[in-house]
C-alpha cells in the first residue's frame, strides 16, 4: 500500500489534515510523526506560508523518504495589518501556547470596534514527492470572518475560540462540528484541492 507522511507537530492540526485527506486516499497509508522516528524539524523562518510549508514538507521527505505533506497556516487580522500571519503559532513568544496567543490577540484588539474586527485564516499546504520543482505542489485555502471579544467553544485549536466565520455566523469555529469546520475552513479547502493530486501521484 502506498504511504504518505503528514509533517506536523500540532496534533489537532494533524487530525484535521488526516481526516480531510483520508477521504481522497482510500488505498493509502497516512503516517504522522508518531509513526516515524524523530528528526530535526526546520526552523519556520520563511516570510510566507508557502515558503514555510515547503520547508516542512521537504524536511519530512528528507527524513522519511516518503512523499510528504505539510501545512503552514495562521490568522491575519485586518486591524493588525495582517498580523499575526506567519507568526501565529508563536505570537506571544515561547513556549508556544494557544491560550497566551489568544489573550494577547484580545488585548491587542481591545479598542477595535466590531465593524473593524475582520480577519481571515489562511494556509498553504505543500506536497513534496521528489526533487525539483515538478515534484513540489503548493495549494492555498482561506476562510474569512472576524475576531470576537471573548473565547468561546472547545473544539478546533489555536485561535478557533475567537473566530467567527462569515459562512457560519453566530458560532466560533471552535463551536462547529468537525464536519462543519472542514467544509468551510482554509485547511479543508486547500486539502480538498490537494487530495486528488496526491492520489494521482501515489497511484503512479
Ligand atoms: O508547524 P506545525 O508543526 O505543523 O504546527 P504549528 O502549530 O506550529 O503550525 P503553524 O506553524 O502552521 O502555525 C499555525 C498557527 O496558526 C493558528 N491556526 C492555524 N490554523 C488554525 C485553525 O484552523 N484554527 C485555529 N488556529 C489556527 C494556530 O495558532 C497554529 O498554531
Ligand atoms: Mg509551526
Amino acid at each position: 500500500m502506498p504511504e504518505v507522511f503528514l509533517a506536523s507537530r500540532n496534533r489537532k492540526k494533524l487530525e484535521e489534515m488526516e481526516r480531510i485527506l483520508a477521504a481522497h486516499l482510500p488505498d493509502v497509508r497516512v503516517l504522522g510523526l508518531d509513526d516515524v522516528g524523530t528528526y530535526d524539524e526546520p526552523v519556520e523562518d520563511e516570510p510566507t506560508f508557502a515558503g514555510n510549508a515547503l520547508l516542512k514538507a521537504r524536511a519530512g521527505r528528507a527524513a522519511t523518504g516518503l512523499p510528504s505533506v505539510a501545512d503552514d497556516s495562521g490568522i491575519c487580522v485586518d486591524a493588525l495589518n495582517g498580523m499575526p500571519g506567519v507568526l501565529s503559532a508563536r505570537w506571544s513568544g515561547p513556549p508556544k501556547s494557544d491560550e497566551r496567543n489568544n489573550e494577547l490577540l484580545l488585548a491587542q484588539l481591545a479598542d477595535v470596534p466590531d465593524e473593524r474586527r475582520g480577519a481571515y485564516f489562511t494556509c498553504s499546504v505543500a506536497f513534496v514527492h521528489g526533487e525539483g520543482a515538478e515534484a513540489e505542489v503548493v495549494v492555498d485555502g482561506r476562510m474569512d470572518g472576524h475576531v470576537i471579544r471573548e473565547v468561546r467553544g472547545d473544539g478546533g485549536f489555536g485561535y478557533d475560540v475567537l473566530f467567527v466565520a462569515d459562512e457560519a455566523p453566530g458560532r466560533t469555529t471552535a463551536e462547529l462540528s468537525r464536519e462543519e469546520k472542514d467544509a468551510i475552513s482554509h485547511r479543508g479547502r486547500a486539502l480538498r484541492e490537494l487530495g486528488p493530486v496526491v492520489a494521482r501521484v501515489l497511484a503512479g
